[in-house]
Parts: structure tokens; sequence; C-alpha cells
């Protein structure tokens, strides 16, 4: 059942980008560095001509390095980013130069993305510049068809950005980017900073720039509404991976994803009496230098999949142990000073001794089979010595199931090709619907 997301075309529309096993990570190179941030940790889909692609995502999932990896503003360390069949990833030199024209970026902050000491005439010409674009004239006459196009007046040339108002300053930033009449822009949180009022003018702005101008945009946003409104199609990535990949309002209206759900959950409705009921997620999410072994969303999920053994244990005792494993795991991010190091090797340490306490209030009054305890007991001793990596291993031996150790595969949900990264659509596990039902239902 598992594909690449690539490989449907339901729409059978022409592909603009097709991006295969696309990793960026940052640092872990020499030996005694750290491990790298897995900031975009392989993903595959594709583009197509004319769409609005959305990406969204808790911040720090990765939005923001894939969308700058996609236009060769980061190299990427692994897979391939093909864009009207050229593997741009492999260009360099004159090849990328060139290339570049055809995919640009609009920032978050038009604040701060502006040089404030040149005029809006200059920032919005420099590109034009700097690939040597036709005569002097033809550049000036371009930026004044450039502000006319994004809503600016001529006498705008010549004034500099802090004269602007936020929208105006966005308005700047995205004649810029269409300057050198790129196929493909990234526009990254393009709204974020601007006022509610001012944001719809700039939503409108770049759907009418889309339509006169043939653009295919990837669209990043945290605001789930501006993306439904505008949107064709949706990734949603969670820690450098796409969990869910669908048609925006099929993916809005019938998530399939534990990680889709709970996201979407946390939207205000208009209908306070609507009966959706809010997933809150435990615990924070883990650091993209150290991913879970498994499903990346696996330390979170509400409808994760117990193992065999555990699987009628109380839902009480259950709940504690995962609660454990998230302290556990939080005392493997702590940074040891060199006085600690030596302390535990003296067998004096005690920085980690208030785990005990922890580990009471959360098996207090709780009933658990000695078969719980044993394990627990365990990894609070070497947690207590030090070494809570190695506790959370044990743990994770002991009490983790299939999503705690093997990455899932994009399975197909629905008929319009909606692909969904979970263990549960595999045949052999019961449905998310299934379980979070029953989570939601308290049973
Ligand atoms: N140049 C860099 N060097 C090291 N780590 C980086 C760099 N750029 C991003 N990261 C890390 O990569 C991860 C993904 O960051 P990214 O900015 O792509 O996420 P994001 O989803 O766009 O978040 P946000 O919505 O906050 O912008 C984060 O952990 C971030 O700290």
């Amino acid at each position: 059942m598992s594909q690449q997301l690539q490989r449907d075309d339901p729409t059978g529309e022409e592909t603009l980008i097709e991006v295969e096993g696309l990793k960026k990570y940052y640092g872990g190179d020499g030996v005694l560095a750290p491990p790298p941030v897995k900031a975009v940790d392989g993903v595959d889909f594709e583009i197509k001509r004319g769409e609005t692609f959305g990406l969204v995502g808790e911040s720090g999932s990765g939005k923001s390095t894939l969308g700058r990896t996609l236009i060769r503003l980061e190299q990427a360390t692994e897979g391939t980013v093909s864009f009207d069949g050229t593997d741009i990833t492999e260009l360099s030199g004159k090849d990328l130069k060139h290339w570049r024209r055809n995919a640009q970026m609009v920032f978050q902050d038009p604040e701060s993305s502006l040089n404030d000491r040149m005029t809006v005439g200059e920032i919005v010409r420099e590109p034009l510049d700097a690939h040597d674009w036709k005569t002097d004239r033809d550049r000036r006459e371009r930026v004044r068809e450039l502000l006319e196009k994004v809503g600016l007046q001529e006498e705008h040339y010549f004034r500099y950005p802090h004269q602007f108002s936020g929208g105006q300053r966005q308005r700047v930033g995205i004649a810029r980017a269409l300057a050198l009449n790129p196929e493909f822009v990234v526009l990254d949180e393009p709204v974020s900073a601007l006022d509610v009022s001012v944001q719809a003018k700039i939503i409108t702005l770049l759907e009418d720039l889309q339509e006169e101008l043939d653009l295919t945009y990837l669209f990043i946003a945290h605001d789930l509404s501006v993306v439904r409104h505008i949107c064709d199609r949706v990734a949603v990535m969670y820690l450098g991976k796409i969990m869910e990949l669908g048609e925006t309002e099929e993916l809005f209206n019938s998530p399939s994803n534990p990680y889709t759900k709970s996201l979407l959950s946390a939207i205000p409705r208009p209908d306070p009496t609507a009966t959706i009921d809010r997933i809150t997620l435990p615990g924070t999410p883990p650091s993209p230098r150290d991913p879970p072994q498994g499903c990346q969303f696996s330390t979170r999920c509400p409808a994760k999949i117990r193992p065999e053994p555990y699987q009628d244990l109380d839902d009480d005792v259950w709940e504690a142990i995962e609660r454990f494993r998230e302290i556990v795991r939080e005392r493997t991010r702590v940074e040891l000073s060199i006085t600690d190091r030596v302390k535990r090797r003296t067998g004096s340490f005690s920085k980690h001794d208030d785990i005990e306490e922890a580990g009471a209030d959360l098996f207090d009054g709780v009933d658990g089979p000695a078969s719980v305890e044993e394990p627990i007991e365990r990894a609070l001793e070497r947690v207590k010595a030090g070494h809570p990596s190695e506790a959370r291993d044990m743990l994770r031996e002991e009490f983790g199931g299939v999503c705690d150790n093997e990455r899932p595969e994009h399975y197909t949900v629905s008929d319009t090709g909606r692909k969904s990264y979970c263990h549960r659509h595999s045949d052999e596990y019961a449905d998310v619907e299934a379980r979070l039902g029953r989570e939601t239902r308290g049973e």
C-alpha cells in the first residue's frame, strides 16, 4: 500500500517541481561535533504549474528551510529538486545564476528584509542589475511597471522603506521578487507580520498577480485560515517530515493523520456548539538534533499504537508510563558540565535526583503490575546515575511499539490521492478515527 508521494498524479496537471528524498541538515560535520539539526528529513512531493501549494506546521518544523532549499538559497544535504525537469541541486556557476531568475522568495518581515539605506526604486531594481538585465533605461521602466503592478505609485520610486507602512513595504518586497519574471515564488509567511485588514489586501494582490503572470506559489504559513483560503493543496510538516498532503478542502474537512487532526482541532470555530473535540498534545516537540527513532510524531501522538503485551494495560498506568518517558527524554536534553561528568564518574552525581519525585507524582495512586514497576525502577536508577539516554533506550525497548521503533510509510487515504504518514493506516491496526474516538469518549 505504500507509495512515494510524487508517483500518483490524479489530476493529470503539469508538474513544475518534483522533490525526491530531500534532506537538509545543519552542522554535524567533524568527529567531535554534536549531531546535525535535521531541519528537513526526507520529503517527497510535487508542485503543479500554476498552483498554490501550502506548507503548514508548528514553528521549527522545517517549513522555511524546505522553501529555501527548493530555490537553492540552501544547498540540499541529500535528494533532488527537479525544476521543469532540471535537477537544480546540481547546478553551479553560470547555470545556477541563470536559473535563479526562475525562482524568488518573499519574506515574512518586510521590516528587516528591505535595505533601509536604498530607495524603493533601487531595491526593486537590484535583481535586474545583478543579472545585467537589458539597458539602464529598460530597468527604470521595468521598476515603474512593477511598482504599478503591486499597487504603488511612481513617486514612491525615490522614497525609503522606513517611510512606508508594513503593507506597502511588503508590496515592495513582492515587486522585487517579480522583477526578473520568475515562474515560481516562495511566499514565506508573507502576511504574518501585517495587520489583519492589510493581510486581506496583500492576499488579494498575490492572487491577482498569480493569475496575471501565471505564477506558481509555495505558501508557507502558521495561519491555517489563510492557507485554507489561498492554497490548492497543503502539506503538513512536523519535525522535518510531511505528515499529510492533499487537496486543501478535503484535508481540512476530513484530516486522516493524528498530527493534522490535532493541529486543526486547535482552530477556533465560528460555531461554538460544533462538536469537534480539541486534542491537546502532551509534551514539547523533540529536538531536530535527536528526533524519535520511529515516527517523528510518536512521542506526542494521541493515537500511538501500544506494543502487544501492554494492549490491555489500564489506561491510567499507560498514560503515566508515557509521561514518565517524556520526563526522561527531557533529561537527555540537559547538557552536563565537566564537574557533572566527573561527579557521574565518581558516583556522586545528584543533578537528576528529582526524577524520583517526578516518578512518585506520576505513579502515585496508579496501580500497575510488577512487570511495569521493574523497568520503571531500573530507568529511575539510570537517570539518577546521570545516564538518561540509557534509561530512555531501556524504556523504549520495554514499552515501545511500532510507532516508537519504525518509520511509517505514506499511505494513500483518499480517492484524490491524499497521503498520510501513520502506521495506523496499515490494515494491521485499528484506524486513527477508532483510536481517537475511544480516547475522546474516555473509553
Ligand atoms: N542556519 C541554520 N543553522 C542551524 N539550524 C537551523 C538553521 N536554520 C534553521 N535551523 C533549525 O532548523 C529547524 C527548522 O527551522 P525552520 O526555520 O525551517 O522551521 P520553520 O517551520 O520555518 O519555523 P518558523 O515557523 O519558526 O520559521 C529549527 O530547529 C531551526 O532551529
